[in-house]
Protein backbone atom coordinates (compact mmCIF):
# COMPACT_ATOMS: atom_id res chain seq x y z
CA UNK A 1 0.00 0.00 0.00
CA UNK A 2 1.37 3.18 -0.79
CA UNK A 3 1.30 6.38 0.83
CA UNK A 4 -0.88 9.19 0.66
CA UNK A 5 0.25 11.60 -2.26
CA UNK A 6 0.79 15.14 -1.15
CA UNK A 7 -3.21 15.14 0.50
CA UNK A 8 -5.15 18.64 0.16
CA UNK A 9 -9.13 18.57 1.00
CA UNK A 10 -10.87 18.19 -1.83
CA UNK A 11 -12.05 21.35 -1.76
CA UNK A 12 -15.92 21.33 -3.41
CA UNK A 13 -16.24 23.97 -6.21
CA UNK A 14 -19.84 25.89 -6.12
CA UNK A 15 -20.31 24.21 -9.88
CA UNK A 16 -19.81 20.83 -8.19
CA UNK A 17 -22.47 21.71 -5.81
CA UNK A 18 -24.90 22.72 -8.39
CA UNK A 19 -24.22 19.19 -9.99
CA UNK A 20 -25.06 16.48 -7.84
CA UNK A 21 -27.61 16.11 -5.26
CA UNK A 22 -25.71 14.45 -2.73
CA UNK A 23 -21.93 13.82 -1.77
CA UNK A 24 -20.56 10.28 -1.37
CA UNK A 25 -17.40 11.02 0.77
CA UNK A 26 -14.88 8.05 0.61
CA UNK A 27 -12.04 9.90 1.41
CA UNK A 28 -11.92 8.45 5.17
CA UNK A 29 -14.12 7.59 7.94
CA UNK A 30 -13.09 10.97 9.17
CA UNK A 31 -15.49 12.87 7.00
CA UNK A 32 -18.29 11.99 9.03
CA UNK A 33 -21.11 14.64 10.07
CA UNK A 34 -22.11 14.50 13.93
CA UNK A 35 -25.91 13.39 14.12
CA UNK A 36 -28.55 15.23 15.59
CA UNK A 37 -28.19 13.18 19.12
CA UNK A 38 -24.58 14.16 18.96
CA UNK A 39 -25.79 17.92 18.55
CA UNK A 40 -28.33 17.42 20.92
CA UNK A 41 -25.53 15.79 23.45
CA UNK A 42 -23.40 18.64 23.23
CA UNK A 43 -25.90 21.40 23.87
CA UNK A 44 -27.35 19.21 27.00
CA UNK A 45 -24.20 18.16 28.35
CA UNK A 46 -23.35 19.03 31.85
CA UNK A 47 -19.94 21.10 32.21
CA UNK A 48 -17.48 22.41 34.14
CA UNK A 49 -13.59 23.79 33.87
CA UNK A 50 -11.88 20.89 33.23
CA UNK A 51 -8.37 22.55 34.27
CA UNK A 52 -9.65 23.92 37.33
CA UNK A 53 -11.60 20.81 38.56
CA UNK A 54 -13.17 18.13 36.38
CA UNK A 55 -15.81 18.36 33.82
CA UNK A 56 -18.70 15.74 35.18
CA UNK A 57 -19.36 14.67 31.01
CA UNK A 58 -16.01 14.03 30.49
CA UNK A 59 -15.03 12.63 33.84
CA UNK A 60 -17.97 10.10 32.73
CA UNK A 61 -17.07 9.73 29.81
CA UNK A 62 -13.60 8.80 30.56
CA UNK A 63 -14.27 6.10 33.08
CA UNK A 64 -16.51 4.34 30.78
CA UNK A 65 -13.72 4.23 27.64
CA UNK A 66 -11.05 3.37 30.37
CA UNK A 67 -14.24 0.37 31.55
CA UNK A 68 -14.52 -1.18 28.25
CA UNK A 69 -10.43 -0.96 27.43
CA UNK A 70 -9.86 -2.77 30.80
CA UNK A 71 -7.40 0.00 31.84
CA UNK A 72 -7.19 2.16 35.22
CA UNK A 73 -7.79 5.28 34.17
CA UNK A 74 -8.40 7.15 30.39
CA UNK A 75 -7.79 11.25 28.84
CA UNK A 76 -9.53 13.12 26.86
CA UNK A 77 -7.60 14.93 24.14
CA UNK A 78 -8.75 16.76 20.88
CA UNK A 79 -7.02 14.34 18.09
CA UNK A 80 -5.07 10.83 17.58
CA UNK A 81 -2.22 12.81 16.79
CA UNK A 82 -2.06 14.41 20.22
CA UNK A 83 -3.32 11.02 21.71
CA UNK A 84 0.23 9.40 20.22
CA UNK A 85 2.33 12.19 20.88
CA UNK A 86 1.23 12.39 24.36
CA UNK A 87 1.64 8.49 24.90
CA UNK A 88 4.99 8.32 23.32
CA UNK A 89 6.53 11.67 25.07
CA UNK A 90 5.20 10.30 28.83
CA UNK A 91 6.81 6.76 28.46
CA UNK A 92 9.85 8.04 26.92
CA UNK A 93 10.27 11.08 29.05
CA UNK A 94 14.10 10.38 29.70
CA UNK A 95 16.19 12.03 27.78
CA UNK A 96 18.13 9.97 25.00
CA UNK A 97 14.88 7.34 24.70
CA UNK A 98 14.38 5.66 21.64
CA UNK A 99 11.08 3.60 20.15
CA UNK A 100 10.74 1.24 17.97
CA UNK A 101 7.51 1.38 15.69
CA UNK A 102 6.69 0.54 12.05
CA UNK A 103 7.86 2.07 9.27
CA UNK A 104 4.89 2.13 7.49
CA UNK A 105 2.68 3.44 10.54
CA UNK A 106 0.78 6.69 11.04
CA UNK A 107 2.93 7.80 13.98
CA UNK A 108 5.65 7.61 11.30
CA UNK A 109 4.50 9.08 8.36
CA UNK A 110 1.51 11.04 9.30
CA UNK A 111 1.85 13.13 12.66
CA UNK A 112 4.89 15.51 11.36
CA UNK A 113 7.60 13.52 13.19
CA UNK A 114 6.69 15.31 16.44
CA UNK A 115 8.25 12.82 18.78
CA UNK A 116 11.17 13.86 17.78
CA UNK A 117 10.69 17.55 17.19
CA UNK A 118 8.10 18.10 20.10
CA UNK A 119 8.92 15.45 22.33
CA UNK A 120 12.80 14.95 21.46
CA UNK A 121 12.53 11.20 21.54
CA UNK A 122 14.46 9.12 19.00
CA UNK A 123 12.69 6.75 16.31
CA UNK A 124 14.13 3.29 15.07
CA UNK A 125 11.43 1.97 12.31
CA UNK A 126 11.07 -1.69 11.75
CA UNK A 127 9.60 -3.32 8.76
CA UNK A 128 5.71 -3.42 9.04
CA UNK A 129 4.70 -6.63 6.89
CA UNK A 130 1.42 -7.01 4.55
CA UNK A 131 -0.83 -7.66 7.88
CA UNK A 132 0.30 -4.86 10.25
CA UNK A 133 2.44 -6.86 11.99
CA UNK A 134 6.39 -6.48 12.32
CA UNK A 135 8.29 -9.30 12.78
CA UNK A 136 8.63 -10.36 16.41
CA UNK A 137 12.38 -11.34 15.82
CA UNK A 138 13.33 -8.14 14.13
CA UNK A 139 11.22 -5.78 16.86
CA UNK A 140 14.02 -7.66 19.24
CA UNK A 141 16.81 -6.95 17.17
CA UNK A 142 16.27 -3.66 17.69
CA UNK A 143 16.21 -3.07 21.12
CA UNK A 144 19.08 -1.93 21.63
CA UNK A 145 21.98 -3.27 24.59
CA UNK A 146 22.04 -1.27 27.63
CA UNK A 147 25.43 -2.22 27.81
CA UNK A 148 25.91 0.20 24.90
CA UNK A 149 24.80 3.30 26.18
CA UNK A 150 27.61 5.13 25.72
CA UNK A 151 26.91 5.03 21.78
CA UNK A 152 22.98 4.23 21.62
CA UNK A 153 19.86 6.06 22.52
CA UNK A 154 18.26 3.97 24.93
CA UNK A 155 15.07 1.90 24.07
CA UNK A 156 11.97 2.27 26.10
CA UNK A 157 8.86 1.79 23.82
CA UNK A 158 7.39 -0.75 21.36
CA UNK A 159 4.33 0.61 18.95
CA UNK A 160 1.90 -1.08 17.21
CA UNK A 161 -1.27 0.12 15.13
CA UNK A 162 -4.68 -1.85 15.28
CA UNK A 163 -6.13 -1.81 13.17
CA UNK A 164 -3.41 -1.18 10.81
CA UNK A 165 -4.46 2.26 8.62
CA UNK A 166 -1.58 2.08 6.08
CA UNK A 167 -2.13 -1.65 5.08
CA UNK A 168 -5.72 -1.44 4.52
CA UNK A 169 -7.28 -1.36 7.63
CA UNK A 170 -5.62 -4.97 8.63
CA UNK A 171 -6.50 -6.09 12.04
CA UNK A 172 -3.86 -7.41 14.50
CA UNK A 173 -4.93 -10.47 16.49
CA UNK A 174 -4.39 -10.41 20.59
CA UNK A 175 -2.32 -13.34 20.12
CA UNK A 176 0.12 -11.27 18.47
CA UNK A 177 -0.27 -8.12 20.71
CA UNK A 178 0.37 -10.48 24.02
CA UNK A 179 3.88 -11.81 22.20
CA UNK A 180 5.02 -8.57 21.39
CA UNK A 181 4.09 -7.12 25.18
CA UNK A 182 5.62 -10.39 26.67
CA UNK A 183 9.37 -9.35 24.35
CA UNK A 184 8.60 -5.33 25.74
CA UNK A 185 8.74 -7.14 29.49
CA UNK A 186 11.27 -9.21 28.87
CA UNK A 187 13.68 -6.18 28.20
CA UNK A 188 12.15 -3.81 30.23
CA UNK A 189 10.35 -1.52 27.77
CA UNK A 190 6.72 -0.30 27.34
CA UNK A 191 4.00 -0.57 24.72
CA UNK A 192 1.68 1.15 23.55
CA UNK A 193 -1.22 0.70 20.48
CA UNK A 194 -2.27 3.53 18.12
CA UNK A 195 -5.87 2.04 18.07
CA UNK A 196 -7.60 4.60 16.40
CA UNK A 197 -9.92 2.09 14.74
CA UNK A 198 -9.47 -0.74 17.74
CA UNK A 199 -13.42 -0.30 17.77
CA UNK A 200 -12.97 -1.75 14.06
CA UNK A 201 -10.48 -4.65 14.80
CA UNK A 202 -12.63 -5.54 17.71
CA UNK A 203 -15.68 -6.04 15.54
CA UNK A 204 -13.14 -7.39 12.87
CA UNK A 205 -11.74 -10.17 15.10
CA UNK A 206 -14.77 -10.78 17.28
CA UNK A 207 -12.29 -10.26 20.38
CA UNK A 208 -13.28 -7.51 22.74
CA UNK A 209 -11.36 -4.28 22.90
CA UNK A 210 -9.84 -5.12 26.27
CA UNK A 211 -8.57 -8.62 25.25
CA UNK A 212 -7.05 -6.56 21.94
CA UNK A 213 -5.15 -4.54 24.27
CA UNK A 214 -4.58 -6.49 27.50
CA UNK A 215 -0.88 -6.30 26.84
CA UNK A 216 -0.32 -2.75 26.18
CA UNK A 217 0.83 -0.07 28.38
CA UNK A 218 -1.07 2.48 26.94
CA UNK A 219 -3.64 2.80 23.97
CA UNK A 220 -5.02 5.51 21.99
CA UNK A 221 -8.26 5.58 20.67
CA UNK A 222 -10.25 7.59 18.03
CA UNK A 223 -14.14 8.70 18.70
CA UNK A 224 -13.50 10.38 15.54
CA UNK A 225 -13.03 7.98 13.34
CA UNK A 226 -15.56 5.32 12.04
CA UNK A 227 -17.38 5.97 15.50
CA UNK A 228 -18.31 8.75 13.89
CA UNK A 229 -17.82 11.68 16.83
CA UNK A 230 -16.77 15.04 15.59
CA UNK A 231 -13.69 15.19 17.77
CA UNK A 232 -11.41 13.55 19.64
CA UNK A 233 -8.95 10.73 21.12
CA UNK A 234 -9.18 8.75 24.60
CA UNK A 235 -5.97 8.07 26.07
CA UNK A 236 -5.75 4.65 28.18
CA UNK A 237 -3.36 3.62 30.79
CA UNK A 238 -2.72 3.32 34.60
CA UNK A 239 -3.84 6.01 37.02
CA UNK A 240 -0.21 6.77 37.14
CA UNK A 241 0.61 7.22 33.22
CA UNK A 242 -2.63 9.05 33.19
CA UNK A 243 -1.45 11.82 35.45
CA UNK A 244 1.57 12.05 33.49
CA UNK A 245 -0.55 12.03 30.36
CA UNK A 246 -3.01 15.21 31.87
CA UNK A 247 0.06 17.22 32.73
CA UNK A 248 1.78 17.16 28.96
CA UNK A 249 -1.70 17.58 27.27
CA UNK A 250 -1.93 21.24 29.49
CA UNK A 251 1.92 21.83 28.64
CA UNK A 252 0.70 21.04 24.56
CA UNK A 253 -2.25 23.27 24.88
CA UNK A 254 -4.64 20.57 25.45
CA UNK A 255 -5.67 21.63 28.72
CA UNK A 256 -9.92 22.27 28.21
CA UNK A 257 -12.30 24.04 29.73
CA UNK A 258 -16.17 22.79 29.81
CA UNK A 259 -14.44 19.92 27.44
CA UNK A 260 -17.65 18.09 28.15
CA UNK A 261 -19.30 19.71 25.08
CA UNK A 262 -17.20 18.09 23.16
CA UNK A 263 -17.18 14.76 25.13
CA UNK A 264 -20.85 14.19 24.82
CA UNK A 265 -20.79 14.15 21.27
CA UNK A 266 -17.84 11.57 21.39
CA UNK A 267 -20.16 9.13 24.09
CA UNK A 268 -23.20 9.15 21.69
CA UNK A 269 -21.09 7.91 19.35
CA UNK A 270 -19.54 5.19 21.79
CA UNK A 271 -23.06 4.18 22.65
CA UNK A 272 -24.25 4.54 19.08
CA UNK A 273 -22.23 3.81 16.36
CA UNK A 274 -19.89 0.56 17.26
CA UNK A 275 -23.06 -1.49 16.21
CA UNK A 276 -22.63 -0.09 12.60
CA UNK A 277 -18.88 -1.30 12.10
CA UNK A 278 -20.31 -4.55 11.03
CA UNK A 279 -21.97 -2.81 8.51
CA UNK A 280 -19.15 -0.79 7.34
CA UNK A 281 -16.78 -4.07 7.09
CA UNK A 282 -19.73 -5.45 4.86
CA UNK A 283 -20.34 -2.80 2.42
CA UNK A 284 -16.44 -2.41 2.29
CA UNK A 285 -16.11 -6.28 1.02
CA UNK A 286 -19.26 -5.00 -1.29
CA UNK A 287 -17.34 -2.61 -2.74
CA UNK A 288 -14.07 -4.36 -2.81
CA UNK A 289 -16.22 -7.15 -5.28
CA UNK A 290 -17.84 -4.54 -7.28
CA UNK A 291 -14.22 -3.09 -8.16
CA UNK A 292 -13.04 -6.33 -8.77
CA UNK A 293 -15.55 -6.72 -11.73
CA UNK A 294 -13.98 -3.59 -13.31
CA UNK A 295 -11.68 -3.92 -15.87
CA UNK A 296 -8.31 -2.26 -15.25
CA UNK A 297 -8.93 -1.95 -11.75
CA UNK A 298 -7.53 -4.72 -8.53
CA UNK A 299 -8.37 -4.96 -5.18
CA UNK A 300 -6.25 -7.66 -2.77
CA UNK A 301 -9.83 -8.94 -1.13
CA UNK A 302 -7.85 -10.34 1.74
CA UNK A 303 -6.28 -6.65 2.88
CA UNK A 304 -10.22 -5.87 2.98
CA UNK A 305 -10.68 -6.95 7.05
CA UNK A 306 -12.46 -3.47 8.05
CA UNK A 307 -13.74 -0.77 6.38
CA UNK A 308 -10.97 0.41 4.34
CA UNK A 309 -10.12 -0.61 0.56
CA UNK A 310 -7.23 0.30 -1.52
CA UNK A 311 -7.45 -0.70 -4.93
CA UNK A 312 -5.09 -0.51 -7.68
CA UNK A 313 -5.28 1.19 -11.30
CA UNK A 314 -3.61 -1.85 -13.40
CA UNK A 315 -0.69 0.01 -15.62
CA UNK A 316 -2.24 -1.73 -19.10
CA UNK A 317 -5.14 0.40 -18.72
CA UNK A 318 -3.26 3.93 -18.42
CA UNK A 319 -5.63 5.52 -16.33
CA UNK A 320 -3.99 8.02 -14.06
CA UNK A 321 -5.59 7.80 -10.33
CA UNK A 322 -5.80 11.77 -10.66
CA UNK A 323 -8.08 11.55 -13.69
CA UNK A 324 -10.19 9.08 -12.02
CA UNK A 325 -10.73 10.95 -8.96
CA UNK A 326 -11.58 14.42 -11.00
CA UNK A 327 -13.89 12.68 -13.08
CA UNK A 328 -15.46 10.65 -9.85
CA UNK A 329 -15.79 13.94 -7.94
CA UNK A 330 -17.83 15.69 -11.01
CA UNK A 331 -20.23 12.81 -9.90
CA UNK A 332 -19.84 13.58 -6.50
CA UNK A 333 -17.59 10.54 -5.22
CA UNK A 334 -14.92 11.76 -3.31
CA UNK A 335 -11.65 9.28 -2.90
CA UNK A 336 -7.96 9.46 -1.27
CA UNK A 337 -5.02 8.84 -4.04
CA UNK A 338 -2.69 7.05 -1.96
CA UNK A 339 -0.36 6.63 -5.31
CA UNK A 340 0.40 7.43 -8.80
CA UNK A 341 -1.68 4.13 -9.13
CA UNK A 342 -3.68 3.41 -5.96
CA UNK A 343 -6.73 4.83 -4.44
CA UNK A 344 -8.06 4.45 -0.67
CA UNK A 345 -11.77 4.36 0.07
CA UNK A 346 -13.09 4.46 3.77
CA UNK A 347 -16.32 3.00 4.40
CA UNK A 348 -18.37 4.77 7.38
CA UNK A 349 -21.81 4.92 8.98
CA UNK A 350 -22.99 7.96 7.09
CA UNK A 351 -22.52 6.06 3.46
CA UNK A 352 -25.24 3.81 2.62
CA UNK A 353 -25.17 0.35 0.38
CA UNK A 354 -26.95 2.54 -2.47
CA UNK A 355 -23.92 5.07 -2.51
CA UNK A 356 -21.57 2.30 -2.39
CA UNK A 357 -23.62 0.98 -5.75
CA UNK A 358 -23.93 4.05 -7.06
CA UNK A 359 -19.83 4.74 -6.65
CA UNK A 360 -19.19 1.72 -8.25
CA UNK A 361 -21.22 2.65 -11.15
CA UNK A 362 -19.57 5.99 -11.26
CA UNK A 363 -16.24 4.42 -11.51
CA UNK A 364 -17.33 1.96 -13.88
CA UNK A 365 -18.66 4.49 -16.40
CA UNK A 366 -15.15 6.96 -15.82
CA UNK A 367 -13.22 4.30 -16.55
CA UNK A 368 -15.19 3.87 -19.97
CA UNK A 369 -15.08 7.26 -20.49
CA UNK A 370 -11.03 7.97 -19.81
CA UNK A 371 -10.47 4.50 -21.98
CA UNK A 372 -12.60 5.70 -24.80
CA UNK A 373 -10.99 9.26 -24.65
CA UNK A 374 -7.44 7.78 -24.50
CA UNK A 375 -8.70 5.26 -27.89
CA UNK A 376 -9.69 8.56 -29.62
CA UNK A 377 -13.48 8.06 -29.91
C1 LIG B 1 -4.02 4.94 12.49
C2 LIG B 1 -4.20 6.40 12.82
N1 LIG B 1 -3.66 6.89 13.94
C3 LIG B 1 -3.77 8.19 14.28
C4 LIG B 1 -4.46 9.07 13.47
C5 LIG B 1 -4.51 10.52 13.86
O1 LIG B 1 -5.77 10.93 14.23
P1 LIG B 1 -6.16 12.48 14.08
O2 LIG B 1 -6.42 12.68 12.64
O3 LIG B 1 -7.35 12.63 14.95
O4 LIG B 1 -4.97 13.27 14.56
C6 LIG B 1 -5.05 8.60 12.28
C7 LIG B 1 -5.80 9.48 11.34
O5 LIG B 1 -6.48 10.35 11.51
C8 LIG B 1 -4.91 7.24 11.94
O6 LIG B 1 -5.44 6.75 10.80
C1 LIG C 1 -5.07 11.11 6.64
C2 LIG C 1 -4.81 10.26 7.85
O1 LIG C 1 -4.02 10.96 8.78
C3 LIG C 1 -6.07 9.87 8.55
N1 LIG C 1 -5.65 9.12 9.72
C4 LIG C 1 -6.97 8.99 7.70
O2 LIG C 1 -6.87 7.79 7.80
O3 LIG C 1 -7.76 9.49 6.94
Amino acid sequence: MGSFLHFHPLGLDFQLKKMVKKIIDLRSDTVTKPTEAMIAAAANADVDDDVLGYDPTASRFEAEIARISGKEAALFVPSGTMANLISVLVHCEVRGSEVILGDNCHINIYENGGISTIGNVHSRTVKNNSDGTMDIDLIEAAIRDPQGDLYYPSTRLICLENTHANVGGRCITAEYTDKVGELAKKHGVKLHIDGARIFNASTALGVPVHRLVQAADSVSICLSKGLGAPIGSVIVGSKNFIAKAKILRKTLGGGMRQVGFICAPAYVALQENVGKLEGDHKKAKIFADGLNRISGLRVDKSSVETNMVFFDILEDSHIMVDQLCKILKEHGVLMMPVSTSSIRIVLHHQITESDVQYAISCTQQAILQLQSERNGK
